[in-house]
């Protein structure tokens, strides 16, 4: 036994990395820690390095700066097979030319595991798939959900320290996305083994991440728990790329007894303050979640006139948005079968409490 007290193994550690194609620079400086087990998303818009980011992972690219750690290990420098790590990608990448059954058994003849071995193992993961009627198929002969059985069974079938996926269920038809995503979180949690998953749909990483990391322009803009990342978007761009926010911008002025007023073109606002207070006279930004909002008449301290433009209706709730007289879009949701409130074209005022509204940095 190990002397002194146990440290807690990271899974995956990424420390300053940074990838350059050319003069571009497609991943900058972003440091991540996995944990062991855990279900990690990695979020944004497009082309804004995830997916450069988890191929620096797989090592099916090589950093220009920085550390990689597997398990502890640097493993800089290392092959894909050498690293620990599966990878599933959203075209699923089977070879058209192999058998089902062949192609599951790929990763442990790369690692030159006995013949018997293989075959035993094989015919566990297939039936643990349940894709053992398939095994003599190609790739051409199955559905998309098969495809995504197939490529998961041959990604798993070496037990990876960390699986990588990337929009995984991006080519599934949204019918099946959701029983897709609630068994692989089950197979998640029961193997134990850290995911780390692209993609750049919020739906997908906050119901399955333990972890989410917002990136934008090749840099993390915000990592932490869902329900962090929902309720204190930490800049503009999270809480503008978080479906839900009201973002306003202004200038401060003074602040007193922990709350900033803010001057838009809409009037001023109230917003409290987490550490220093912005200079009087800076530019700010701050959010106020649509579930937060009060419609028509009432005290509160924060008030907005604005005009109705449309209203979606979303089953759970109804959403309401809205132009303010400077014309920034407003979304105010009401929850419950209700009749709507407010209809295209109806003038009305929104609110809020001081307390309901988060400063970015
Ligand atoms: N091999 C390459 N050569 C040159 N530029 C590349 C290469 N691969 C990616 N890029 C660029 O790097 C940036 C990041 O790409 P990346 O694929 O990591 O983004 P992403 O966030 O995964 O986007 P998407 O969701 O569209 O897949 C993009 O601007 C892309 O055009």
């Amino acid at each position: 036994m190990p002397e002194g007290p146990m440290i807690a193994q990271l899974d995956l550690e990424l420390r300053g990395v940074r990838k350059r194609y050319g003069s571009f620079l497609a991943v900058d400086g972003v440091s991540l820690k996995v944990e062991k087990g855990q279900f990690v998303c990695l979020l944004g818009p497009s082309g804004c390095g995830k997916t450069t980011t988890l191929r620096c992972v797989a090592g099916l690219e090589e950093p220009d700066e920085g550390d990689i750690l597997i398990g502890g290990r640097q493993v800089t420098g290392d092959p894909p097979w050498k690293r620990d790590i599966a990878m599933m990608f959203q075209d699923f990448a089977l070879f058209p030319h192999m058998s089902v059954a062949k192609q599951v058994g790929f990763g442990l003849e790369m690692l030159k595991k006995p013949r018997a071995e293989i075959g035993k193992r094989v015919a566990e993961v297939l039936a643990a798939f349940e894709i053992a009627h398939l095994a003599e198929r190609r790739p051409a002969q199955l559905s998309g959900g098969q495809k995504q059985r197939v490529a998961l069974a041959r990604a798993m079938i070496t037990e990876p320290r960390i699986l990588l996926l990337d929009e995984p269920i991006g080519a599934l038809d949204y019918a099946l996305r959701e029983a897709v995503m609630l068994e692989l979180k089950a197979l998640q949690q029961r193997t134990g083994i850290s995911f780390i998953w692209v993609t750049h749909d919020q739906n997908e990483a906050f119901s399955l991440g333990d972890h989410v990391v917002v990136m934008n322009h090749a840099r993390i803009e915000q990592q932490g728990p869902p329900e962090d990342l929902l309720s204190r978007p930490r800049t503009a761009f999270v809480a503008g790329f978080i479906q839900g926010n009201n973002v306003l911008r202004g200038k401060a002025g003074a602040a007193e007894a922990g709350v900033l007023p803010v001057e838009t073109a809409d009037g001023r606002f109230h917003v409290p303050i987490i550490g220093a207070a912005p200079a009087p006279g800076s530019e700010v930004s701050f959010s106020v979640r649509a579930e937060r909002i009060e419609e028509g008449e009432n005290d509160l301290p924060n008030r907005i006139a604005a005009r109705c433009t449309t209203v979606e209706y979303f089953g759970a709730f109804r959403r309401h948005v809205l132009s303010s007289g400077s014309g920034v879009t407003l979304k105010w949701d009401q929850f419950g079968a209700l009749p709507p409130r407010l209809r295209a074209g109806t003038e009305t005022t929104l609110g809020w409490r001081t307390e309901d509204s988060v400063l970015h940095a």
